[in-house]
């Protein structure tokens, strides 16, 4: 509908003058007789004062333009229904879409008095009370199909002389906020069950320099401080970030976790900026979510920092400095509230001296330095891991197993070179594959420290004796290194051997009853 807004000219002196005509006046409402062609009509806006003016004949030409034209057939091409009512409330026009919106065809309603079809209708009300009216979900019953609708009176010489309603269907829009509204609940349900698995974490540990090290995290927990920490694999460095994550004001938020060495250089930067839908070929439709994105208000833990490649550096530089992010596709900088930790088990210095490492992220990040040492040197903290895991993986698998003088003291012997780790998927194995109460020796796989250097030092002689022997023998060394490659991880070691990890417990309990060698001291 044009609007006298359209036409006026601006830019003229605030005096109020009379004979004003409002800005939001409809041309069509104005009839021929009431225009002079060379009157210049003063516009006003809501508070009478003067916004612009406009010359008669204008008016004059759009006015009946508008009326020669026929309306009907624009107004059906569009996509809302629109239903026109006259002064007695008598339905005087519909368009196609109204029709197809309602389901009730023309034929039932055009020419119908609306107060016998429908005698509560908004509309009614608007033809009588003459003030606008709208309503954003409105149901219609008939054809259970919701939806929004703006309803006007239409004034001829100050008095209502009809009323229309011009709806749109919203019944898809509203299944999708519906649906929308569904998946928030249940990402806040699963949200707050792993936050309970969260909050339920425990760093496990009595060594002095441990407990140093934990009251370092805690203390730097209430600042937002970058803390880097380092750490052989296995230490304990992802446990550190969710123990300051968990003891921040941000625990509330969430604590997203990126691993710098296991997504491909090209793909690093959209999965921590993101990107908007169309900002290249085959870009996900609705765009991506970048980490730092996700992370809002929370923490972003960079595992494996060392493994960033250098231009990646410089960007994520940029956005510690600036707290913006630059999403690929989208003009403006996106401003991002997110703690950052990161971890490495490289030496960092040494990566800065052969310049794969950029000093002034290195200083950037190195606020608070947390080195956790590896098991080795804190062996105090072996037994109370190793029942508490044992207490987890009891609860887990419906045992009540607990480890034997004997267990213990292997336990104490060994290297760890796998680090907390290594003692948790050994723990694991033993539970699942112990056959009594107690955890014997037999039960633990785990190497001795001098075993690995004589399987994996790649000089030990061919297994002599009979083939099935000899490739039995293989099949521990293979197995054998492996795990120690893996650091005891079972599940990564099947997968590397390519078989199953039930396959690989079966070898191992093979090897538990006919080759004690392989699990004793
Ligand atoms: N002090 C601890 N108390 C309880 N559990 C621990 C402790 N330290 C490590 N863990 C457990 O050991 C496993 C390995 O720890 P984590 O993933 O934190 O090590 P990481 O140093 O980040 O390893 P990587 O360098 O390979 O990423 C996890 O299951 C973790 O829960």
């Amino acid at each position: 509908m044009i609007r006298i807004q359209q036409i006026m000219r601006t830019n003229v002196d605030q005096t109020p003058l009379p004979d004003s005509i409002g800005e939001l006046t409809l041309i069509s409402h104005i009839l021929p007789g009431q225009v002079e062609a060379e009157t210049r009509y003063q516009v006003t806006n809501q508070a009478g004062q003067k916004v612009g003016e406009v010359l008669g004949r204008d008016l004059l030409y759009l006015s009946q333009t508008l009326r020669q034209l026929e309306l009907g057939e624009i107004i059906d091409t569009i996509e809302d229904g629109v239903i026109v009512v006259d002064a007695t409330g008598r339905i005087c026009f519909e368009n196609e879409a109204y029709s197809r919106i309602t389901g009730v065809p023309m034929r039932k309603t055009i020419g119908r008095d609306m107060h016998q079809i429908e005698p509560d209708a908004l509309l009614l009300k608007v033809l009588k009370t003459g003030q606008p009216a709208a309503r954003k979900r409105h149901l219609i019953k008939s054809v259970q199909k919701y939806v929004s609708m703006r309803m006007f009176p239409i004034w001829r010489d100050g008095a209502v002389a009809g009323a229309y309603s011009v709806f749109r269907d919203v019944t898809e829009l509203r299944r999708l906020g519906r649906e929308v509204e569904r998946v928030t609940q249940v990402a806040e349900e699963l949200t707050s069950q792993l936050d309970a698995a969260f909050s339920r974490f425990q760093m496990i540990g009595q060594d002095p320099r441990f407990r140093t090290l934990l009251t370092r995290a805690v203390t730097a927990a209430r600042t937002d401080a970058t803390v880097l920490i380092r750490g052989e694999n296995g230490v304990g460095k992802e446990g550190f970030a969710k123990l300051i994550h968990q003891a921040s004001l941000r625990r509330n938020k969430p604590m997203i976790t990126v691993n710098c060495a296991a997504i491909p250089e090209t793909l690093i930067e959209s999965e921590l900026f993101g990107y908007e839908e169309g900002s290249f070929t085959g870009a996900r439709k609705g765009g991506k979510l970048g980490k730092f994105e996700l992370a809002q208000g929370g923490t972003l833990f960079l595992d494996e920092i060392g493994d960033m490649p250098l231009l990646m550096q410089s960007k994520l530089l940029r956005v510690l400095q600036e707290g913006e992010i630059e999403k690929l596709g989208r003009e403006e900088n996106i401003p991002v509230d997110v703690r950052i930790i990161a971890a490495t088990n490289q030496p960092l210095e040494e990566l800065v001296a052969q310049k794969k490492f950029r000093a002034d992220l290195y200083y950037r990040l190195n606020v608070i330095s947390l080195a956790v040492p590896p098991l080795r040197e804190r062996r105090d903290d072996i037994l109370p891991l190793a029942n508490h895991f044992l207490e987890e993986y009891n609860q887990r698998y419906g045992k009540k197993a607990v480890l034997s003088r004997d267990a213990g003291q292997l336990l104490l012997e060994c290297d760890w070179p796998g680090n907390v780790r290594q003692l948790r998927n050994c723990i694991e194995s033993a539970v699942i594959l112990c056959g009594g109460l107690e955890l014997t020796p037999a039960d633990l796989t785990l190497e001795t420290p001098e075993a690995p250097r004589a399987v994996s030092g790649g000089g030990s002689p061919p297994p002599a004796g009979p083939l099935r022997e000899a490739t039995l023998q293989f099949e521990r060394q293979l197995i054998r290194s492996t795990l120690e490659r893996c650091g005891g991880d079972v599940e990564l070691a099947a997968r590397q051997l390519e078989i199953s990890r039930r396959t690989l417990y079966r070898k191992l309990s093979d090897k538990i009853d006919t080759s004690a060698e392989f699990v004793t001291s």
